[in-house]
């Protein structure tokens, strides 16, 4: 097992660069299955969610290649291969494969997605979708199985605003024949980010980045080069830890517009950001303020900065009420921050944070993705040396992470640990 190992209570300071967005990255693959020829992504972020959707599309006969961020997908060979087990489990995303080989093939067989456990994570919203674009849906032994004769526009209205189900039908909608309205859509970067690359790709898509899309069906999609946006939530991360424990830090490649609610919570906080066209600069932080958070749908404060945002309000002076509108379990990582001497309380979909506190290190598990991000912070705030299990949530999400940190001056390293050492570590 790999662990990560932070020595903390070192200030940071430099230029950290921010990759590809993760939430477009995986939706911006599968679109790839409905061209007729080669499509080039570049600025993708070396993550396992990228190359499990790889391995997905060469499961299904595509030929890929990926390196240094550049990814060209020929799409030609692929089949309508079921994909019930096996790699669709090991992300969330992989529920786009449905949209794609949908729209594609007129039908898919593809197993109900993993990703991180936040409480319930239904699909209903995609199902309904497909089924109004003409699909039949069955879900048999966890596997959704979607046929249809043939695809036809229809009006959908999204009775919560699900950033999956909004791209998941547009990928099927992209070549049905007539329009199809999506309305109460969800509006962040990513859908835009998609929406410009099926364009590209031949498609005609209306309204991506508002709550009514309307799609007009096309024949036949075409191969095209597409560069990805920067990923708003790891450039939050590094803004977050900037106000932590940085001594000046730049965070070079972010749309400041896409991080807009974080910046305001940081201000509140008492935190200087300043913002230029592509890098956002944060001073020394001298003291922190208490703030109440409430996460809600883009252009809201993004739900996959809550748990980061946590670790910060332990060092602020006072009491913090943090709720959790978008998941009904995303407070894991309250327990693991106690571990290192937070003071904590979790009350359904709020957690009350009370600082400041100052951290120890201690043993913790990354429970999911955005739960290790915020331990990596405490990890960098805390006395002594602080161990990180289960780092392959994080390593789902953040691309060279250890070296971007040790470059700021962080004392992180990644290790294998003997597997004797790994049973007293998980026994503690
Ligand atoms: C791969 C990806 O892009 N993941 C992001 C995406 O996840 P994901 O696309 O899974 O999130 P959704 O926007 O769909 O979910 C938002 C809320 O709607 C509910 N819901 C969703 C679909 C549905 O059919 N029925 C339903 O009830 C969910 O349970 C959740 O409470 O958006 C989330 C919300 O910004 C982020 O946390 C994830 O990082
Ligand atoms: C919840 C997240 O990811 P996923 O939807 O891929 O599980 C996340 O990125 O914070």
């Amino acid at each position: 097992m790999d662990v990560y190992k932070i020595n903390g209570d070192k200030r940071l300071q430099g230029t950290i660069k921010v990759n590809g967005a993760k939430n477009s990255a995986v939706a911006l693959i599968p679109a790839s299955i409905l061209a007729n020829s080669p499509v080039t992504i570049e600025g993708l972020p070396e993550i396992l969610d990228v190359t499990t959707l790889k391995a997905l599309l060469e499961e299904i006969g595509g030929e890929v290649q990926f390196s240094d961020g550049h990814m060209v997908i020929d799409p030609r060979g692929m089949v309508d291969m079921p994909l019930p087990n096996g790699n669709v489990k090991k992300l969330r995303a992989s529920y786009y494969m449905m949209g794609a080989m949908l729209g594609r093939f007129k039908k898919a067989v593809i197993g109900l997605p993993g990703g991180c456990h936040l409480g319930p994570r239904p699909i209903d919203q995609h199902i309904k979708g497909f089924e109004a674009l003409g699909a039949k849906v069955t879900n048999e032994h966890g596997a959704i199985y979607l046929r249809a004769d043939e695809l036809v526009g229809a009006k959908i209205y999204l009775d919560v605003s699900s950033v999956g189900a909004t791209i998941n039908i547009m990928l099927a909608a992209v070549k049905a024949k007539g329009r199809t309205v999506i309305e109460n859509a969800a509006k962040e970067p990513e859908i835009i980010d998609v929406a410009t690359l099926l364009t590209n790709m031949g498609a005609k898509i209306k309204g991506a980045g508002t709550n009514v899309i309307r799609i007009d069906g096309v024949e036949e999609l075409h191969g095209t080069n597409h560069t990805i946006i920067p990923d708003r939530i790891e450039a939050g991360t590094f803004m977050i830890m900037a106000a932590a424990i940085g001594d000046g830090i730049i965070i070079d490649n972010v749309i400041p517009l896409h991080v807009e609610a974080v910046t305001a919570k940081l201000r509140e906080m008492g935190v200087k950001i300043i913002e230029e066209e592509e890098r956002i600069i944060i001073p020394k932080v001298e003291k922190l303020q208490a703030v109440d958070v409430k996460t809600l749908v883009y252009p809201g404060f993004p739900t996959d900065l809550q748990q980061p945002f946590t670790v910060l309000l332990t060092q602020s002076q006072g009491s913090s009420v943090v709720t959790d509108t978008i998941y009904s379990a995303r407070f894991k990582h309250i327990d693991e921050i106690a571990r290192m001497g937070a003071n904590g309380k979790v009350e359904g979909r709020t957690a009350i944070i009370n600082g400041s506190t100052k951290l120890e290190a201690a043993t913790v598990t990354a429970t999911d993705l955005r739960a290790g991000a915020a331990l990596v912070i405490a990890g960098l705030l805390a006395k002594g040396e602080t161990e990180i299990h289960d780092i392959y949530h994080i390593e789902r999400g953040y691309s060279s992470l250890v070296s971007k940190l040790r470059a700021l001056g962080a004392d992180i390293r990644r290790e294998s640990l003997p597997s004797e050492q790994e049973n007293i570590a998980t026994n503690r």
